[in-house]
C-alpha cells in the first residue's frame, strides 16, 4: 500500500478520498489554488501544495504543476477524483510515465472507452446492447437520414467529445436534419475541440441508469448494483439513488452481467461507471465514465462496498478480495447535491457569501459529504455543488421520510442552497412513486414558466 497519496482535486471529493487513505493509514498531499487557500480539504491534508492561481487552467489543470507537486511532497500515488483531471488520457499517461501511481485506469482503456463511438463498438463486440445508431462518426446529412429511416425519428446526434447533456441535438423530422447536423458539428469544435459527431435513435424519456464497476489489475471484475440518475435539470444530476425503483431482479441482473462484459472487453481496471439508458423494459449502453463518481456514495451505502478504498487498494495491485455473489444490495440510499445556487426554476449559481451557520443533519442513515465549517467563505470559482447529503434506510418509503427529516434539520445561514427544491421534490408524488424519467423535472419546471 502507498504511503503518501496526492489528491488532485478540491472540495467534498478531496476529503472523501482523503478519508479513504486516513483509514488505510496512508498519508494525505492536498494541492489549493490561492482562492483555496483557506479550504476544508486544505485543512484536512497533512500536508499542502499551492499550484497555482484561482483559474483552474493554471491550477487544478496544470498537468506539470500537479506532477511536480507531488514529486515534491515524495508522493507515491496521484488520485484525481472527479472533474478536473480524472478523465484526461494525457494526463494519465504523464503520470504513468513517472514512478508516481494514477490511481485509476490505465491510459490506453481511457481513450478506448473516451471516444463515444469506439466505446459503442467494442460494447458490441462484448453483446451489450447499445442505443440503435451509427458507431462510426457521420459526415453527412444522408447518414443522419439512413438512421432515421431504419429506425424512426426523432435521432439523436451526438458530438463524439461530449458528455453530459452538452452536444446533444434532437432531430425530428428531415427538414430539421441538416442544421441541427451543422450546429452539432460546430458546437463539438467549439466545446470539446472535436467536431465528430455520431446518431442515435432518440429516446423520448428514458430512465438514467448506470452500473458501478470495480476491477483490478488482475482481471477481476464485479459490478456493484445499479444507480438510477433520472432526476436531472439540464442534464445536471440533482438526486441520485441506489438501487433504481424502475428495475426488477430480472432486469438488473442482465444490466449488472452486461456493464462487467464491456469492461472486461475494454481490458479496464479500477473503478468506472457504465451508463444506460432505460426504457420498457429494454437497456441500452450510453457510455462509459472512466472515473469516480459524485454519487458513487450511494452504492456505497447499499453494498457496504468503500469504492475509494478499493481503487486505492487496486492501484497498489491488490486483487478484489470478494466474488460477484458476496455483492448483496440491501436497503436504499438517496443523495441530495447541495448545490450553492437559488432554488428557483434556473437553478442560477449563488453569488457567495458567507457560512454564518452551518449544522448539517446527523442521526441514522444520515451520512454529509462535505468539506465545510461554519465560517468558510464560498469559493464560487470551481462548480457549485458544495455539499452531499445521502440518506440511507430500510427500504425506499423509509428513505423519503428519513431525507424529509434530514433536510428539514439542515441548517445554512449565509448562503442560499437547492435544499427547498430538495424538500420540494419529495412533495411530489411522482418522484415518491419513482415514476419520474429523465424530461419530467425539465418538463415541470419549464411548464410553470
Ligand atoms: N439516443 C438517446 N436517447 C435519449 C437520450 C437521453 C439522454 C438523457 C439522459 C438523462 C437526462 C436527459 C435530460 C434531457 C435530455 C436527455 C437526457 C441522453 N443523454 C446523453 C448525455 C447524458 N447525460 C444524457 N442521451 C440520450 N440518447
Ligand atoms: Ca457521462
Amino acid at each position: 500500500m502507498f504511503s503518501k497519496v496526492l489528491v488532485a482535486n478540491r472540495g467534498e471529493i478531496a476529503v472523501r478520498v482523503m478519508r479513504a487513505c486516513e483509514e488505510l493509514g496512508v498519508r494525505t498531499v492536498a494541492i489549493y489554488s490561492d482562492a483555496d487557500k483557506h479550504s476544508g480539504h486544505v485543512r484536512y491534508a497533512d500536508e499542502a501544495y499551492n499550484v497555482g492561481p484561482a483559474r483552474a487552467a493554471d491550477s487544478y489543470l496544470d498537468h506539470e504543476a500537479v506532477i511536480d507537486a507531488a514529486r515534491k511532497a515524495g508522493a507515491d500515488a496521484i488520485h484525481p477524483g472527479y472533474g478536473f483531471l480524472a478523465e484526461n488520457a494525457e494526463f494519465a499517461r504523464k503520470v504513468e510515465q513517472t514512478d508516481i501511481k494514477w490511481v485509476g485506469p490505465s491510459a490506453d482503456a481511457m481513450e478506448r472507452l473516451g471516444e463515444k463511438t469506439k466505446a459503442r463498438a467494442l460494447m458490441q463486440e462484448a453483446d451489450v446492447p447499445v442505443v440503435p445508431g451509427t458507431t462510426e462518426p457521420v459526415e453527412s446529412v444522408e447518414e443522419v437520414k439512413e438512421v432515421a429511416a431504419e429506425f424512426g425519428y426523432p435521432v439523436a446526434i451526438k458530438a463524439e467529445g461530449g458528455g453530459g447533456g452538452r452536444g446533444l441535438k434532437v432531430v425530428r423530422n428531415e427538414e430539421e436534419a441538416e442544421e441541427q447536423l451543422e450546429t452539432a458539428k460546430r458546437e463539438g469544435e467549439a466545446y470539446f475541440d472535436n467536431a465528430s459527431v455520431y446518431v442515435e435513435k432518440y429516446l423520448e424519456a428514458p430512465r438514467h441508469i448506470e452500473v458501478q464497476i470495480l476491477a483490478d489489475e488482475h482481471g477481476n471484475v464485479r459490478h456493484l448494483g445499479e444507480r438510477d440518475c433520472s432526476l436531472q435539470r439540464r442534464h445536471q444530476k440533482v438526486i441520485e439513488e441506489a438501487p433504481s425503483p424502475a428495475l426488477d431482479e430480472d432486469l438488473r441482473e442482465r444490466i449488472g452481467e452486461a456493464a462487467r462484459r464491456g469492461v472486461r472487453e475494454a481490458d479496464y481496471y479500477n473503478a468506472g461507471t457504465v451508463e444506460f439508458l432505460v426504457e420498457d423494459g429494454n437497456f441500452y449502453f450510453m457510455e462509459v465514465n472512466t472515473r469516480i463518481q459524485v454519487e458513487h456514495t450511494v452504492t456505497e451505502q447499499v453494498t457496504g462496498i468503500d469504492v475509494v478504498k478499493w481503487q486505492l487498494r487496486v492501484a497498489a495491485g491488490e486483487e478484489l478480495t470478494f466474488e460477484q455473489d458476496d455483492v448483496e444490495i440491501e436497503g436504499h440510499s438517496i443523495e441530495f447535491r447541495i448545490n450553492a445556487e437559488k432554488a428557483d426554476k434556473e437553478f442560477a449559481p449563488a453569488t457567495g457569501g458567507t457560512l454564518d451557520t452551518y449544522d448539517p443533519p446527523g442521526g441514522i442513515g444520515v451520512r454529509m459529504d462535505d468539506a465545510l465549517r461554519q465560517g468558510d467563505e464560498l469559493v464560487t470559482d470551481y462548480d457549485s455543488m458544495v455539499a452531499k447529503l445521502i440518506v440511507t434506510a430500510s427500504d425506499r418509503e423509509e428513505c423519503l421520510a428519513r431525507s424529509e427529516r434530514a433536510l428539514a434539520e439542515y441548517d445554512i445561514e449565509g448562503i442560499e442552497t437547492i435544499i427547498p427544491f430538495h424538500r420540494l421534490m419529495l412533495t411530489d408524488e411522482a418522484f415518491r412513486a419513482g415514476e419520474h424519467t429523465t424530461k419530467y423535472l425539465d418538463e415541470e419546471l419549464d411548464r410553470e414558466r
